[in-house]
């Protein structure tokens, strides 16, 4: 009885392994070593019959009463009769084990299958199928951005693209971006981004650390994929044609993406080989780039060896190889030396001028104005506004900024007194004034009344340093960085 049951526990066993044994065919690792083992089997059974074959020849051989024709036979009968394993005579690859003809075949159907899914991965497949049944795949994508009141311009701007975009003409624009959203699970980094922007323009992305800028350059050049929206170059979407995308935009990451062991012309040639610049050129092109970019002295050099600065060089002028009509420069002057700044500034100004179209993302203000010919500021993923540096300062800052600095006591109480009194006389003196920032002595007032002319302004300062305890003062319009800072208080407050 318990023999009985063992036996039938050990047929459902023998089952369960077989139909496991079926499963894991799929994975290349265990087909491999199955196949490894199987064809182990085959080898050692093969030598096993061979052997037993001879020894009966042997032994049968001198027999007189056997005929010469039939000792082969006899053999054979002898030999499947002591080895049944030997009657079937099973080559390595057939198809019952322990031939491997099923791990040959399950290995080109599973080769076959990832290859397919690579492939379609790699020119769209997918997304042109997802794109040809909208509304089923946004279920999946659509983000809706949080609807919060938007600026008067960057409404305008989404309406514009939007309307460019129902009607079929996204090519008036040479970039331009609809809905943009990126989504890291469950944290909106982008939301809902829409920019039209056009040939001769140098759009700055300004924000705080985290507001979404490189994620935002990552989504376009292809190293992140979108939550939802879409890009086009050139009339070209990012989405169903990203071949043609990418060969239209250079990138100069935040992070210098270079090859240590490689000199700066190696660079510059392999880069344009990748890019479809013919040999002989690359030559050239490796020259004009490093003299327009200011480190021809360092051509020969290993990049191992060339200072942060001139890494960034070499990363901006590589954004450059190939012609593109689009360019992404994530930070190109940080690091850099203020002479070669400008010096880049004025080679960036020549390049915007020549037609194409340039995107960047400074933490310098001063940069910003040199170079934009638009901008925006991003807080949380959302652009705040959008427009001229001088749009943006008459909008935002439409005033004047005082900024003086308080003689330093020993005494706490006698320094926030003199402080104290100080504020008072602003506020009273200025109509309409607030007092912005305090960094110990030194206070920042914003005078949004502008009726007052600048020498009275200047003479109630003159009046206010020879009565209370000011060691210094400066008056002026309001700055960009005053706009900025702003909008990067709103970041801090989410
Ligand atoms: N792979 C990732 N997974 C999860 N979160 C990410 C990932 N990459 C970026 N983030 C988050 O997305 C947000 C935006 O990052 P991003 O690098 O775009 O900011 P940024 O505006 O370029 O900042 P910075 O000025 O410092 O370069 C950040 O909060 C960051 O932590």
């Amino acid at each position: 009885m318990i023999v009985e049951i063992l036996k039938i526990k050990a047929l459902d066993l023998m089952n369960v392994a077989k139909i496991l044994h079926q499963i894991f065919m799929v994975m290349p690792h265990y087909c491999l070593s199955s196949g490894l083992r199987d064809m182990h089997v085959v080898y050692d059974t093969l030598q096993l019959c061979q052997r037993a074959t001879e020894m009966c020849t042997n032994i049968i051989e001198g027999m007189p009463f056997l005929p010469n024709g039939t000792i082969a036979s006899t053999c054979d009968i002898a030999v499947c009769f002591q080895f049944p394993e030997c009657c079937d005579k099973q080559g390595y690859f057939s198809w019952t084990s322990p031939g491997i003809g099923q791990q040959v075949l399950y290995s080109c159907l599973v080769g076959i299958l990832c290859f397919a899914i690579l492939f379609s991965i790699e020119y769209g497949i997918f997304s042109t199928i997802c794109n040809a049944f909208p509304r089923r795949c946004k279920k999946e994508h659509s983000y809706t951005p949080a609807n919060m009141i938007e600026d008067a311009d960057v409404c305008e701007e989404k309406r514009a693209v939007t309307h460019n975009v129902s009607t079929g003409n996204i090519c008036n624009y040479n970039l331009a971006m609809h809905q943009l959203s990126k989504k890291y699970k469950e944290m909106v980094v982008v939301d809902g981004i829409s920019l039209g922007i056009h040939r001769y323009e140098c759009f700055g992305l300004l924000g705080v650390n985290g507001a979404g800028k490189t994620t935002i350059f990552k989504m376009m050049t292809g190293d992140v994929k979108m939550t939802s929206g879409d890009v086009w170059v050139h009339g070209w979407s990012i989405r169903t044609h990203p071949k043609e995308v990418y060969q239209l935009i250079g990138y100069c990451p935040q992070f210098d993406a270079l090859l240590d062991d490689l000199t700066c012309r190696e660079t510059l040639t392999v880069f344009g080989l990748l890019r479809g610049v013919r040999i002989g050129q690359c030559k050239h092109l490796a020259k004009h780039l490093a003299k327009e970019f200011d480190f021809h002295k360092h051509l020969d050099k290993k990049v191992k060896e060339l200072s942060g600065g001139n890494k960034r060089k070499l990363s901006t002028a590589l954004a450059l190889v190939g012609n593109p009509l689009v360019l992404f420069l994530d930070e190109p002057t940080a690091g850099v030396d203020p002479a070669t700044k400008r010096h880049l500034w004025n080679v960036l100004c020549k390049i915007r001028d020549g037609g194409k179209t340039i995107v960047l993302t400074s933490h310098s203000m001063e940069e910003c104005e040199a170079l934009c010919t638009r901008m925006a500021i991003m807080v949380n993923g959302t652009i705040k506004c959008l427009g001229s540096t001088q749009h943006l300062k008459s909008k935002f800052s439409d005033g004047y900024t005082l900024t003086l600095k308080v003689k330093r006591f020993d005494n706490e109480e006698s320094q926030q007194a003199a402080i104290d009194e100080i504020e008072n006389f602003i506020k009273d003196s200025f109509r309409e004034t607030i007092l912005r920032e305090r960094h110990q002595e030194l206070l920042t007032f914003y005078i949004t009344d502008k009726s007052r002319p600048w020498s009275k302004m200047f003479g109630i300062m003159e009046h206010a340093r020879t009565v209370f305890d000011i060691e210094d003062y400066a008056l002026g319009q309001c700055t960009l960085e005053q706009v900025f800072l702003t909008f990067a208080r709103q970041q801090r407050e989410k």
